[in-house]
């Protein structure tokens, strides 16, 4: 109270190797002195550092940052694996850290089942319990007791998850902020992850524990010798809080035909809402709700089935930065199969994305802006499909990529997507556009234009405001002698589409010259084109748009894919065409490693509302096209069960 009098707030610096600073900043204090402050502590130069807060880089002020919210303190925007990492002088780490052992920071703050957990939890801490390591997962994990010796919480570090600084089980070598296990999720974010689907499992649907982000102190915790030598007094960390459930197993060891249908039905629906990644039968706790009258009933007491419950923990891996292959165990389960109740349908439909989203953004600001775009995506995925009848089965399937194919055989719902951002590309170039007129012109044949990259020509155009300009063009094999109009809709790179005018104005001369200039090399290579139309050729960006038929293994998305490619108009044939999954694999290829799929963070406001408006286009005839595909029940594993 006293602190927000004063205008001071408290936030909490995390650096890469994982120990967390609480300091006091004001309102007017700029990021160069806090910088100034740490470099104190950490020895480090105010120009080789970088605060970050989820998606943002500090640079001016702290204004974005609210009160007891963890920042990220990296060593240089431009780090590599090879840079050293930021070591604090021990004797000087404690300044103004108040040093609880356990403290709530960022979301869940106004949940009062959270508060009462870390209390406990602070409570049993202050009495001299230690926490017990977990043991047996790639990750540090410590289950807080209390002076009963129960477990009550379990707490993950995140400084030892799997490759990050320290790491209990040798999984190291990375910093925090760099891609971690699964590409799309960067090491040190798990947390926010884990409170993230606490926060979107409305009504406790789903029953993920309650969970908090903190910042726990503890000698128990891990501290790798390498990365901080002569360690004397335990370091914060920043970490998951969950409540601990008692359980009698896992789902790996417990026969799944037992498990009740709408159990599955609500882990299954969180997964789909959050895309997680990570849903192995070891991240489904099974629990018997009436121990003593289980023991009378037989395996197929169809009763046995509501006294089991189910709880999923370890979300960790959820809610990745781009569409990614999910891990759905409950996929080949037979109650996936099951048509979705009436209850179920109606709480998939009340589902708000955009209102979640603003809620996430509230509560874990940190979060990045491309992983509510994924919550997005899905959510919407989720409910046009349960409206169109599929079952959760059937929505899994479309999510997850095909095992044992090639690296680039995306998920239909991926294909989907990037078709969406084609036609988004589009919708955008015609927006931002203004076409002039074809006018007089021999309009028996046209051509639609073929973009690849690789074969993009400069060429310097006149404009109408006779201003030259150069545009990358893609080669084209016309010898175009016409003396009029031409409107021509380039696409200069996979993402951002040109349209260039040739105006009434521009005289014949000039646009003959310029495709004659574009057209040049290729003239062998479309051969589509007969001698008999060259000469007269009408550019129409209208007919860029076309539905081309099934991609190459006869499993198109869509069904309504869309390419550039050079159609002889009247023969409605493509010659050659970008399809939403070469376009996929492309970006891939052209980006390097770090490019985990389709990009969504880049993608401006305005680019974003198009896509989700071509997505949601796309999806009913893409939704009823993959129904028809697949008539056939999908192969499931233990279909003895009966329900
Ligand atoms: N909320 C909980 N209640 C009870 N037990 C839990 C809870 N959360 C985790 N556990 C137990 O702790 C173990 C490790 O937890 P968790 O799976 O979340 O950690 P992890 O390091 O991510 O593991 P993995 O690498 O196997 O995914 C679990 O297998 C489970 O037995």
């Amino acid at each position: 109270m006293y602190r927000r009098q004063m205008g001071l707030r408290r936030i909490y610096v995390q650096t890469d190797i994982g120990n967390v600073l609480g300091i006091e900043v004001d309102r007017d204090d700029r990021v160069q002195t806090i910088k100034k402050k740490l470099q104190e502590v950490l020895c480090l130069p105010t120009e080789q550092s970088a605060l970050t807060f989820g998606d943002m880089v500090l640079e001016h002020d702290f204004n974005e940052v609210r009160n007891d919210y963890p920042i990220l303190l990296t060593r240089g925007l431009y780090r590599t694996s090879s840079t050293p990492s930021i070591s604090p002088v021990v004797e000087k780490l404690n300044f103004k850290d108040r040093n609880k052992p356990l403290e709530i920071i960022g979301g869940s703050h106004g949940c009062p089942k959270v508060r009462r957990l870390v209390r406990k939890c602070v409570k049993a801490l202050d009495s001299g319990v230690e926490p017990i390591p977990v043991g047996g997962g790639l990750g540090g994990a410590y289950f807080i007791q209390n002076t009963a010796r129960e477990k009550i919480a379990i707490v993950k570090p995140t400084d030892e998850e799997p490759f990050a600084p320290n790491n209990p089980y040798g999984f190291v070598g990375k910093t925090l902020g760099q891609p971690g296990l699964k590409r799309s999720i960067r090491i040190g974010e798990t947390g926010i992850r884990e409170v993230a689907a606490y926060l979107l499992d409305h009504d406790h649907f789903a029953k993920v524990p309650p969970t908090a982000l903190v910042k726990a102190t503890h000698s128990i915790f891990n501290v790798n010798a390498n990365v901080f030598p002569c360690m004397s007094e335990p370091f914060a960390k920043i970490g998951s809080l969950q409540r601990f459930v008692p359980h009698e197993y896992d789902a790996s060891e417990h026969g799944t035909s037992c498990f009740p249908v709408g159990a599955v039905h609500r882990i299954g629906i969180l997964d789909v809402r959050i895309l997680n990644t990570d849903r192995h039968a070891g991240n489904i706790l099974v629990r018997r709700l009436v121990e003593e009258k289980c023991n009378s009933w037989t395996l197929y007491d169809l009763r046995v089935y509501d006294a089991l419950e189910l709880i999923p923990i370890d979300h960790g891996l959820c809610l990745p930065e781009a569409l990614d292959d999910p891990y759905f165990e409950w996929l080949h389960w037979p109650q996936a199969s099951s048509p979705f109740s009436e209850e179920e349908l109606e709480y998939i439909k009340k589902l708000n994305a955009a209102s979640d989203a603003q809620m996430l953004r509230k509560e874990l600001p940190m979060l990045r802006e491309s992983c509510l775009r994924v919550l997005m995506i899905t959510t919407t995925f989720l409910q046009r499909a349960a409206e169109a009848g599929l079952s959760l089965a059937e929505i899994g399937s479309m999510m997850s990529r095909e095992i044992g194919t090639m690296d680039d055989e995306l998920s239909e719902l991926e294909n989907i997507c990037f078709q969406a951002k084609l036609d988004a590309d589009y919708e955008l170039s015609l927006i931002r556009s203004s076409y002039c007129p074809v006018s007089s012109i021999t309009d028996n044949f046209s051509f639609q234009l073929h973009m690849d990259q690789e074969e993009y020509q400069s060429a310097s155009l006149p404009t109408s405001n006779g201003v030259c300009s150069t545009l990358h063009l893609p080669s084209i094999s016309l010898q175009c002698e016409t003396s009029d109009v031409c409107s021509v809709l380039f696409n200069t790179n996979e993402s951002t589409q040109s349209c260039f005018c040739c105006s009434p104005t521009m005289g014949s001369n000039a646009t003959s010259d310029v495709f004659k200039e574009v057209a040049l090399d290729l003239e062998e290579e479309e051969s589509s084109i007969s001698p008999e139309n060259q000469g007269a050729c009408v550019f129409d960006p209208k007919i860029v748009r076309t539905k081309s038929g099934k991609r190459n293994n006869g499993s198109n998305s869509s069904g309504t894919r869309r390419t550039h490619s050079i159609v002889d108009a009247r023969s409605g044939h493509g010659v050659r065409g970008v399809s939403s999954s070469e376009l996929a694999r492309k970006t891939r290829d052209s980006s390097g490693e770090n490019e985990i799929g389709l990009n969504l963070s880049e993608m401006t406001e305005e680019e974003w509302s198009v896509f989700m408006e071509c997505f949601q286009q796309l999806l009913p005839d893409a939704l009823a096209n993959w129904k028809t595909r697949n008539t056939c029940p999908l192969l499931r594993l233990g279909t003895s069960c009966q329900f």
